[in-house]
């Protein structure tokens, strides 16, 4: 028996292991040699006749940079990869011996999050491979939407076809959606289906144009009482809501085969009450599942996201079941991937970092941290520590199959009540965590300081596919959300640098500080996106010439930061240009939402605002818009005042550089002393191309609007005036 569980999975270490620790241990040193440096530089100010304020920002800058170089090395120590065997599964375990399962979509917003795609993400999960009867769909709708749940009653019939038809078929992607565009069968099954689906799709659609459920939609008496208590409800203010869609004891396919339980809820709100976002839902959910089905495995599914492999469940099983795991084992992730991005992923959605490069690095340490969705939970790990824990005793109904009565409707409906949680430990001790916006970064990590462990799986075919961000807008807002959640968790008390080097050890300390600390970087890029360009045009030289030896340096660390990066890129199977738009986000992050991000934060850390969770728009606006992005151009479009300190930049970079060149020209400068200078102002223009396309080339709706350009140039003429003052 110990024999066949040991082969449920293996592990392997990264084969550069060694030359990574080696290339930290040389770099670690030229790192302190340039802090030296620069210290030395601030101390003796008089000889060089560099004002003491410029030395000292690029010293803080360089700091910083050398804290996010530092924390980075946690996930280079020991990266791992893993492969389960779910096929073997069958020798330790029968199928009725599966584990129950409880998937969570949530949705918040019918508009931004269209209800069909929200429908196929739910009906991709209930046609897993996996015992029908042992499975349950919870759906939370945070937009409290009679189009969300009018399109789920839908997809309650639709499943009665749907189910079968992917299983008697073998499909693998089982999101209609996704399967309709991507197959062209003509046989007699796969028409009469796919015009199901469409019909299906067509009247949602119908109900979305017109903004509610109109009276030819509603087939019954119950229907209409139900859709009529809309007409009382705003999203901000309504009671909860439970519908049970489908009920496995009683709901059968056309093959006769049972259906896995479907149930759409809506938790209470009130616009006095906070109702702390996703992780606020989540509980919800928690408690409500807890109390119908309890099944002791949980799948939280983004809305944005469907299956890609129908034996996912089975592949988490591998390491939930194995029980020299189990004990500990809080979650399985497996990473999320965009297949809509385009070539060169110019947004650098696919967010390699997070969900490849950092995520087998942290896997070798303690676990991967927890991305909110595509991840299997362990029930036990939202109530206590591994040793402490038990399940969750709301349950009422666990295993006894008889159905869901009347009165456990109404403690569901009970737990559901937006006052339900106060006093209570929800969302500190128990469930998914409240103190930050990231509520999954933060949730993994207070789990692994408890104790718990986690697993990354990233099967060779996709377990999951979704949708990135795909305007420029977009993807930077969803980055100052990070920025600012992240910071809660790194200014907290539980600070990774202290509590969690010190629970979980001090590598995976450093992992999780890497992310807490991401905004930081903004006030490094800040200062080298303009102090050394105004001082170029000043003829202030701050870096060492060509001649100096400490120019190699800088030369070293800037080559083997971005060669690693490359190398990193390319092993994951990622593509030259990939890695060029991600270093180019890098740097607009920097200056964009990160900066806001961090002026958000600390607005907030002085009680003036408080941040909140904007979803992330998931449809375009229109056909020209995805034209351009599959054509790779930047969205701009928008006045949005992210863009602004962006246009700053990017034109103080191409005056500065433009000025500079003719400067060595004239031979006003020398080129020895100024190269580093107009090294960096070159690489900036450069990397900021697309950026002046969209502000002086550019005729389309995309391009950015004027107000923008116009507020860049008037701010370059006033910080160039500026520094001839005070420089
Ligand atoms: O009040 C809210 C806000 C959001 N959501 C849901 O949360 C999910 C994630 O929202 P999205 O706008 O797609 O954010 P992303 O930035 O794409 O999500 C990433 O970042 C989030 C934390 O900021 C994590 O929760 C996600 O799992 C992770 O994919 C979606 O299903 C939303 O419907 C809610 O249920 N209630
Ligand atoms: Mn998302």
């Amino acid at each position: 028996m110990k024999m066949k569980m040991k082969c449920l999975h293996t592990l392997k270490e990264d084969p550069l292991i060694p030359f990574n620790r080696f290339h930290a241990f040389v770099y670690f040193f030229a790192v302190l040699a340039v802090v030296y440096h620069r210290f030395s530089l601030v101390m003796n100010d008089t000889s060089s006749g560099v004002p003491f304020s410029m030395f000292a920002s690029l010293l803080v800058a360089e700091l910083l940079f050398a804290l996010q170089w530092f924390t980075g090395q946690g996930s280079k120590w020991r990266p791992v990869t893993r492969r389960e065997f779910p096929e073997r599964l069958w020798e330790m375990v029968e199928e009725k011996q599966l584990p129950k399962l409880d998937v969570f979509v949530c949705t918040a917003d019918p508009y931004k999050e269209p209800p069909v795609n929200v429908v196929c993400t739910a009906l991709s999960a209930m046609a897993f491979d996996y015992p029908t009867d042992r499975l349950s769909v919870y759906v939370s709708d945070d937009g409290c939407s009679e189009l969300t749940l009018f399109a789920f009653m839908e997809a309650a019939k639709f499943a009665l076809h749907w189910l079968p038809f992917c299983k008697d078929n073998n499909i693998l992607v089982r999101s209609p959606e996704a399967y309709f565009n991507s197959s062209n069968h003509h046989d007699h099954s796969h028409q009469k289906i796919k015009i199901m689906y469409q019909d299906m799709k067509e009247r949602i659609d119908s109900c979305m144009k017109r903004g509610f459920v109109s009276e030819d939609m509603i087939i019954s008496q119950k229907e209409s009482e139900l859709f009529m208590k809309w007409k009382r409800f705003t999203r901000r203010d309504h009671p909860s809501i439970i519908e049970i869609l489908l009920e496995s004891d009683k709901d059968k396919d056309v093959s006769s085969v049972p259906l896995p339980n479907l149930i759409y809820l809506s938790r209470e709100k009130s616009s006095k009450i906070a109702h702390n976002f996703k992780a606020g839902a989540l509980n919800s959910l928690l408690r409500v599942s807890g109390m119908i089905t309890n099944a002791p495995v949980i799948l939280t599914l983004d809305c944005d996201m469907y299956s890609n492999d129908p034996s996912t469940p089975l592949r988490a099983m591998c390491y939930l079941l194995d029980p020299s795991m189990a004990s500990d084992l809080a979650y399985v992730q497996f990473p999320q991937r965009f297949p809509g991005i385009n070539d060169k992923d110019i947004y650098a959605a696919e967010i390699r970092h997070l969900f490849q490069i950092n995520s087998q690095g942290l896997a070798g340490l303690c676990g991967p941290s927890c991305v909110g969705t595509n991840c299997f939970f362990n029930r036990r790990c939202f109530f206590g520590s591994p040793s402490s824990s038990s399940l969750h005793n709301d349950a009422i109904c666990d295993a006894k199959n008889e159905g869901i009565s009347y009165s456990i409707l109404q403690k569901a409906l009970d737990a559901l009540s937006c006052r339900y949680e106060h006093g209570t430990k929800w969302g500190s001790s128990i469930g998914f965590q409240y103190e930050s916006i990231v509520e999954d970064y933060n949730t993994g990590y207070r789990l692994q300081c408890r104790g718990w462990r986690s697993v990354f799986c990233e099967p060779e075919r996709p377990a999951f596919f979704g949708d990135a961000p795909m305007s420029l807008n977009d993807a930077l807002g969803q980055t100052k959300r990070w920025c600012v959640g992240l910071y809660e968790v790194g200014f907290s008390r539980y600070c990774p640098l202290t509590f969690g080097a010190k629970n979980v050890s001090f590598l995976a300390g450093l992992c999780y500080a890497y992310y807490s600390f991401w905004g930081l970087w903004s006030i490094s890029i800040t200062i080298y996106a303009l102090l050394p360009q105004l001082a170029l045009i000043n003829h202030i030289p701050l870096f060492p010439k060509i001649s100096d030896p400490c120019f190699y340096l800088y030369a070293y660390l800037f080559i083997t930061t971005y060669a690693q990066e490359l190398i990193e890129f390319m092993r994951g199977g990622s593509t030259f240009w990939k890695w060029w738009n991600e270093q180019r986000i890098w740097m607009i992050r920097g200056v964009t939402s990160f900066l806001f991000g961090s002026i958000e934060f600390t607005l907030k850390c002085i009680g003036i605002s408080t941040p909140g969770f904007t979803v992330t728009n998931k449809v375009m606006e229109d056909d020209e818009q995805s034209e351009r992005y599959n054509k790779g151009l930047y969205e701009f479009g928008v006045a949005s005042p992210l863009f602004f300190p962006l246009a700053v930049v990017t034109i103080v970079n191409l005056s500065c550089f433009t000025l500079g060149v003719a400067e060595v020209l004239r031979k006003k400068v020398s080129f020895d002393e100024m190269f580093v200078q107009l090294f960096i102002s070159g690489f900036v223009v450069l990397n900021s191309w697309p950026i002046y396309e969209a502000m002086f080339f550019r005729k389309d709706q995309g391009r950015m609007p004027t107000i923008v350009t116009v507020f860049g140039v008037c701010m370059t003429s006033l910080f160039v005036l500026l520094s001839f003052f005070l420089f």
